[in-house]
């Protein structure tokens, strides 16, 4: 119990790291309209040779991958793999970490995040996050959702932004009687989904989420899943997790990682779990080991 919240604790000490007083670029240009004419193929994010350690330990080695936009990108592998911290890498969460150390290169539309000119605060904007435990703030679901936009000063029409995130968070129909109660008396579900909605409220384009549903019992872990396919019409999302039916049922690419912080595949989420090319990524998706 202590551990789960001591984890809740630094989950909302995570969420206020992404809520940004910033709205603008934050050494980041906008994005390109390119984005938008070609979302078929281009990669929003990508890196080159990372490494990660922490302290002495390498938790990442030498990954280098390209996650396309307006997909679901999928992480999965054996507990210890690095997945959470290649996810807390692209928006520089692990920067919150003192002995995390971060070489190599990630570029997020071309630019290195890691540039001393990049202010995380900015970057988080624009890449959000959901954790696997749902942390809504003590405050009532509108003002959940409107938190950030408030912060940033972005309150014009705020009834019709709280509303438009819940509806694409597939929340408004459930709460749009109540939107003046607590969000703690939300169900677990139904609070990650408001979590889903607060990180869309501030407009990113890309979503990390950290085993969103991993915390949730099986109806709400659907709805989770129907959501997260829908939000790959309009956001790049990125989701770490350790049900690999999970990962086949909703994602389109999959990247496989290894003990020791190695990633051995990644491809089109079909070929992996149906033919994949490395030996040790066919005996971690049959069971054989992980
Ligand atoms: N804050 C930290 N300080 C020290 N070591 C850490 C820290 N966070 C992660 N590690 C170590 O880095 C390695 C990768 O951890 P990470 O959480 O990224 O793996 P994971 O694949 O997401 O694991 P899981 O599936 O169990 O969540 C592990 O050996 C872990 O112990």
């Amino acid at each position: 119990m202590a551990n789960e919240n001591q984890s809740a604790t630094a989950q909302q000490s995570d969420t206020d790291q992404l809520i940004s007083t910033d709205p603008g670029g934050g050494g980041l240009s906008e994005q390109s309209d390119n984005q938008t004419v070609d979302s078929e193929t281009e990669s929003v994010v990508q890196s080159q040779n990372l490494d990660v350690y922490y302290g002495d330990t390498q938790a990442l080695q030498d990954i280098t991958i390209e996650i396309p936009s307006n997909r679901v990108t999928a992480m999965i592998g054996p507990s210890g793999c690095g997945k959470s911290t290649f996810l807390r890498c692209i928006n520089r969460m692990n920067d919150l970490v003192d002995i995390a150390r971060v070489e190599g290169d990630l570029y997020f539309h071309g630019q290195n995040v890691y540039d001393d000119y990049v202010d995380p605060v900015a970057l988080r904007r624009r890449i959000g996050m959901v954790f696997q435990h749902p942390n809504p703030f003590p405050k009532s679901i509108y003002d959940n959702v409107a938190y950030g936009l408030r912060i940033q000063g972005n309150t014009e029409n705020l009834d019709a932004k709280v509303e438009q995130s819940l509806k694409r968070a597939a929340l408004w129909d459930e709460v749009k009687d109540r939107l003046d109660d607590s969000a703690l008396d939300l169900s677990g579900g139904q609070q990650q989904r408001l979590c889903i909605a607060r990180a869309i409220a501030v407009d990113p384009e890309v979503i990390l989420m950290d085993e969103p549903a991993s915390a949730l019992d099986p109806i709400a872990t659907s709805q989770i899943e129907d959501l997260i396919e829908e939000l790959a019409e309009e956001y790049t999302v990125v989701i770490v997790t350790h049900n690999m039916q999970q990962a086949a049922r909703i994602s389109d690419q999959t990247a496989v990682f290894l003990t020791g912080g190695e990633l051995v595949e990644f491809d089109d989420t079909d070929k992996i779990f149906e033919n994949p090319e490395s030996q040790r990524v066919e005996d971690y998706i049959t069971g054989k080991f992980g």
